[in-house]
């Protein structure tokens, strides 16, 4: 499976599931940011790379214990192939990353340092991993999308792809999209309405309804400020806020301590 040359964002995929992978491909924002070429993405089977009968794709582990782990030679050579396919002209390898528990735990910054990189290689395990062999000699980075264990490490691909390609522009339509995301500015997002006006009697914010765009652009920041402050105020700690967020946030502060 090879990968288009002139897309925004090139991804390989080293997994024994790729049709698991049509939630992504197949649906919404990234579904058509993949019909449209921004976004490309191959994939690779260590099964495919079985020479045996049986088609094997796992093995023992040394030392015994429950479980197997993913077979060395299939995956490596899936892995050696998506790595190649994905090589810039210039003989810039892409980024082989590998979804663990054991990895750095993505956040919105990870997810931006990934999607600056443009090409990546990731490679989702299955059983109980992989050798460590594999991981020193053909594995860049580990991550990881939150301290649980999975199946496998397709869901997690799928997660930090998703969030990935959301980062590429073109893919959210409206540029500033992806700017106003919650996390772009480290911030929780604000509440959103829509209709109907009321639901069990309960209104929307009136400020929403009065078509004063400063207003409701102050109200929304009001908002973020207040619902970071709340629900996660470790986030407040390493962000700068401005003379407007400062003040904003006083007055959330005053009114919701009233
Ligand atoms: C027992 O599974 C494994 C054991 C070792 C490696 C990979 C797997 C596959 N499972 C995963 C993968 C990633 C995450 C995560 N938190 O990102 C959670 N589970």
């Amino acid at each position: 499976d090879t990968v288009k040359g002139d897309a925004a964002l090139k991804l390989g995929v080293v997994s024994l599931f790729p049709e698991m992978f049509d939630a992504l491909t197949q649906h919404g924002v990234s579904g058509r940011a993949v019909r449209e070429g921004i976004i490309d993405i191959g994939f690779w089977n260590p099964r495919d790379y079985a020479t045996d009968r049986h088609r094997t794709v796992d093995d023992r582990p040394y030392g015994g214990g429950p479980g197997m782990l993913m077979k060395v030679d299939t995956l490596r050579a899936a892995i050696r192939d998506a790595r190649q396919s994905l090589m810039s002209e210039d003989g810039v390898p892409p980024k082989v990353i590998y979804l663990s528990p054991q990895g750095r735990v993505l956040d919105h910054t990870g997810v931006r340092e990934l999607a600056d990189h443009g090409r990546l290689v990731v490679v989702a395990g299955r059983y109980e991993g992989i050798d460590e062999r594999v991981i020193d000699a053909d594995i860049d980075e580990q991550w990881s999308i939150g301290d649980y264990v999975l199946s496998g490490g397709e869901l997690p691909a799928m997660v930090l792809m998703d969030a990935v390609a959301r980062m590429v522009p073109g893919v959210l339509g409206h540029a500033q999209s992806a700017e106003e995301d919650s996390f772009a500015d480290g911030l929780l997002d604000c509440p959103h309405y829509t209709r109907p006006e009321s639901i069990d009697g309960h209104g929307v914010p009136p400020v929403l309804l009065s078509g004063n765009h400063q207003e409701i652009r102050k109200w929304r920041l009001k908002q973020s400020l207040g619902r970071t402050w709340c629900y996660r105020p470790d986030l407040l700690e390493d962000r700068m806020l401005t003379k407007e967020e400062q003040t904003l946030l006083d007055d959330f502060i005053r009114e919701y301590v009233a």
